[in-house]
């Protein structure tokens, strides 16, 4: 997992890793470049376009200058546009700017005409982590001139004008794709900066992860490599029992719906039995849609201790007594899994929040969870109340989105690296709820069944999306979910 520092950190970071390595700090910034270089080099292979490159007067402009040089030779015009004389510039702004080559073309901004240049390839290297106010002056000139070009906008790091870790405030750089070093910095996943960032690319520059690990705090990115150590493994030998009997409670008359996809959603992750909880009139529904579900009736409602994880809310409706949904909640001994109507539900009776087993996985939308919590400002401070709220219940907190992040109790809170815009579509969340209980019925701690569970709904996501595009639809992740387990080699 990357350990996600806040900007302040990065500078602390650089050195103590220049410092144990014995290197020069422009040498780091050469790995960042040569990053970049590579990147660009493989994915605009037009070497005829024109490359502007607007570099800003500390490391993010220094970045600028050496991919300049870097990439002088391949593309047949790079021109640097740069705001400073070199001489109140950073150190390593200084290096690159005398070692580069004469066929790159230097402009002052004030001289650049935007106008002369057609469908130039633009990198924007005005501001990086370094940025400490809202831009205004000279750079927020440049980065006007940048929104107003046209061609293909690349950020260095960040787009110039977002901070590393909280809200713009002001304006920034409009990026089609961000090129970020060795860690995705915090503000780059908030949706608020979706316009901006465009792209998210990450590349490493080789600081290992001991040296980000001592300064952590607790924000991680979870990622593909990280999840098949945190599965369970099962034997020869396992039966349906060890697979976990799951209970799912929800789906009123018109949603049903949702019951369906949770349902197979859970069967598809491998829980062993699934048992689902729908009114009278839709149990046949039910029961022609997912042929392998039981459908529980009142009776079996009444000891709850017999199943290994429940998952609560999807279609529920509004109209379920608060108490009904309270005793629920008292006598099941274990942490569930709560989403939508069981969120709304909670959000509209909150002294239920009392009753939610500890360990227990809520997973609000962006909505839901300002119905929850009330009065979020912007995404930075969304998660800090997510986090809050995680410690002060003891629960985990999924706040949906792209990048999900989850807030667990002890304080630490991860953002998954899965998943993609075609998701956004109906009853994708109905699944998500399957995946989780699925998890937790096959005996993970429920950190474990979050993290896994987010992750294999994107991955899922991704590998349905690849075929189906905008054209997906909620049953396909479900199709998808079984791939997953094969790409990682699961037992
Ligand atoms: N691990 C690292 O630290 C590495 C950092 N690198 C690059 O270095 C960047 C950070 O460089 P810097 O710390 O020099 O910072 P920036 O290049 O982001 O900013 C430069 C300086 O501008 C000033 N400034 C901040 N906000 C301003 C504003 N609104 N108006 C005018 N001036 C303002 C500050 O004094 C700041 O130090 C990263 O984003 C990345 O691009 C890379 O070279 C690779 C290694
Ligand atoms: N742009 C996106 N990128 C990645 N994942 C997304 C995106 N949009 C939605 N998702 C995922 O799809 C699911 C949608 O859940 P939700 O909003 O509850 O949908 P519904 O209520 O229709 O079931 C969540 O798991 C969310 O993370
Ligand atoms: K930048």
């Amino acid at each position: 997992m990357l350990n996600i520092l806040s900007g302040t950190q990065v500078k602390v970071l650089d050195r103590a890793y220049i410092s144990s390595e014995n290197i020069e700090s422009w040498q780091l910034m050469e790995r960042a470049a040569n990053q970049f270089a590579d990147w660009l080099v493989q994915n605009f292979p037009d070497f005829g376009r024109e490359v502007i490159i607007f570099c800003g007067p500390g490391n993010n402009g220094g970045d600028g200058l050496a991919i300049a040089r870097l990439i002088s030779e391949t593309y047949k015009c790079v021109m640097v546009v740069f705001f400073e004389e070199s001489g109140k510039c950073s150190a390593d702004y200084q290096t690159n700017w005398r070692r580069l080559p004469n066929s790159v073309s230097r402009i002052f901004w004030r001289d650049f005409q935007s106008e002369t240049v057609q469908n130039p390839i633009v990198i924007d290297g005005i501001f990086g982590v370094g940025i400490n106010r809202p831009v205004e002056g000279v750079f927020l000139e440049g980065i006007r001139i940048i929104n107003r070009m046209i061609g293909d906008k690349i950020a260095i790091d960040v787009p110039s004008g977002i901070p590393a870790d909280d809200c713009l405030k002001g304006e920034a750089v409009k990026a089609d794709y961000t090129v970020t070093f060795q860690f995705p910095k915090l503000s780059l996943l908030f949706p608020e900066h979706a316009a901006f960032v465009g792209k998210m690319l990450l590349k490493d520059i080789g600081i290992p992860e001991q040296f980000l690990g001592g300064m952590s705090e607790g924000r991680l990115y979870v990622q593909y490599k990280d999840i098949p150590s945190m599965h369970r493994r099962f034997n020869q030998f396992s039966h349906k029992g060890d697979f976990g009997r799951v209970l799912l409670i929800g789906g009123k008359t018109g949603k049903v719906g949702s019951m369906v996809l949770a349902a197979k959603a859970t069967l598809r992750t491998g829980s062993g039995l699934v048992f689902v909880s729908v009114p009278s009139s839709e149990k046949q529904i039910l029961q022609i849609s997912v042929p392998e579900a039981m459908v529980a009736d009142n009776s079996e409602l009444r000891d709850l201790s017999k199943y290994d994880a429940i998952g609560i809310g999807p279609g529920w409706g509004l109209e379920i007594d608060p108490d009904y949904f309270a005793e629920i909640l008292r006598s099941v001994k274990r942490p569930v899994v709560i989403d939508a109507d069981g969120l709304n539900l909670l959000a509209k009776y909150p002294r239920l929040f009392d009753f939610v087993p500890s360990g227990s996985i809520l997973t609000p939308h962006l909505k839901e969870f300002e119905r929850i919590v009330s009065g979020v400002a912007c995404h930075r401070d969304r998660l800090e109340k997510a986090m809050e709220f995680a410690r002060k219940h003891q629960i985990y907190i999924v706040l949906k989105g792209a990048y999900t992040s989850i807030s667990c109790p002890d304080g630490s809170q991860y953002f998954n690296s899965s998943g993609n815009k075609f998701m956004a579509t109906a009853g994708s969340g109905d699944v998500l709820t399957g995946v989780l209980s699925s998890f937790l019925g096959q005996g993970y701690h429920p950190k474990q069944a979050a993290l896994c569970g987010v992750f294999h709904h994107g991955m899922a996501g991704d590998l349905a999306g690849a075929k189906k595009n905008r054209g997906l639809i909620a049953s396909d992740i479900i199709e998808s979910i079984p791939e997953t387990f094969v790409q990682m080699k699961l037992q």
